[in-house]
């Protein structure tokens, strides 16, 4: 049986072009003749109730904001049986037979469950981590990796004149890509990430070195996943260098979104759409080499994503 009413929901931490995906769905599902729920809040909005009607107007002139205008939440009730019955109660309440959730790890075990207790649910890869595998990129990892690239070329400016080395704190939970792909673009001399192991000693008779010949600034990319910024640094400090830190922080996850992140979201909104239609549910969208890919979710979950160590050795042989 095809779906006729469906929700979408953005859950855990926001991400830039959750706005462009929560569009795409609404568009798309009124396209294909659906009506189409908002549902505020993430997955607390489910419980509570928080659920209305979305027309074309409702996701009018959100392409290019960052943030979610469906809000999000970190819901601890979602986690219990209780909570899940009551989510469900609201959904069926409705008359709603198809969730689209768009959201990171976390989110996906919601879904995951909401499609065991019979709700056509599929997941959108929504967060800045890329911590999503069975997907290139997740939603807004490309805006998050952008503004750290521009922060790191400020402080090399800085770092330059005065010839020092630059600790720069980056978000992403466990995963390492936002340090990998800002490292790699940013020309970064250290890229430490919680996959691969590092040696702060070494690193720092690099940069010694490094300066020794000429080289004029340093710059260490932390995942935070590896431990805080400040730690590493008073770790280096032992081994002759003194460097200053820089938390990025929240700044990572706002902003317009990049137009790369703005496309996946578009492409991938449509894709969830079609295929809860198709008949589809449990499913992972994401897109590997420019094409769409469904992937079971609880798939999804129980697999690790692969780290690029390729790009990793890249980075590290052209930062010489
Ligand atoms: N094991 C789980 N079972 C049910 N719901 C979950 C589970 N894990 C996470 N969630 C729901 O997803 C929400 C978002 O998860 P979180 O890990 O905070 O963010 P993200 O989805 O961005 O990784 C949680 O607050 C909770 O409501
Ligand atoms: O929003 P909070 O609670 O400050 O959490 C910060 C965490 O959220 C993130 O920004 C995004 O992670 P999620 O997508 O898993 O929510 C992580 O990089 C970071 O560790
Ligand atoms: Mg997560």
């Amino acid at each position: 049986m095809t779906v006729k009413k469906i929700a979408v929901l953005t859950s855990g931490g926001d991400s830039q072009g959750m706005n462009a995906a929560v569009r795409s769905v609404v568009r798309s599902g009124l396209y294909h003749g659906l009506e189409v729920y908002g549902i505020q809040r993430g997955f607390l909005g489910l419980i509570n109730d928080d659920i209305r009607p979305m027309d074309l107007r409702s996701v009018g002139d959100i392409i290019q904001r960052g943030g979610t205008v469906l809000q999000t939440a970190r819901c601890e009730e979602f986690k219990t049986p209780e909570g899940q019955q009551k989510a469900l109660a609201n959904l069926r309440k409705h008359g709603i037979d198809g969730v689209v959730v768009i959201g990171g790890d976390g989110s996906y075990r919601g879904a995951n469950i909401l499609n065991k207790l019979g709700m056509k649910t599929m997941g959108l890869p929504g967060t800045i981590d890329n911590d999503i595998p069975f997907t290139d990129f997740t939603i807004g990892f490309d805006t998050a990796v952008s503004i750290v690239v521009d922060a790191v070329n400020k402080l090399r400016d800085t770092m330059t004149s005065h010839e020092r080395t630059s600790v720069v704190e980056v978000m992403g939970r466990h995963c390492g890509d936002i340090a990998l792909y800002a490292g790699l673009a940013s020309g970064a001399e250290a890229i430490l990430v919680p996959e691969v192991k590092f040696d702060l000693e070494q690193i720092a008779t690099r940069m010694r070195e490094n300066f020794a010949h000429g080289k004029r600034h340093s710059i260490i990319v932390v995942a935070e996943g590896v431990g805080k910024g400040e730690h590493i640094a008073e770790e280096i400090e032992r081994f002759g260098i003194e460097p200053r830190v820089t938390v990025l922080g929240h700044i990572q996850r706002g902003g317009t979104p990049t137009h790369n992140d703005r496309i996946l979201a578009s492409r991938l909104g449509d894709f969830a759409v079609r295929k809860l239609i198709e008949g589809e549910s449990g499913k992972s969208c994401g897109i590997i080499n420019g094409e769409e890919v469904l992937t079971d979710i609880e798939v999804v979950i129980n697999t690790k994503r692969p780290f690029n160590m390729e790009l990793y050795e890249l980075a590290m042989r052209l930062s010489q």
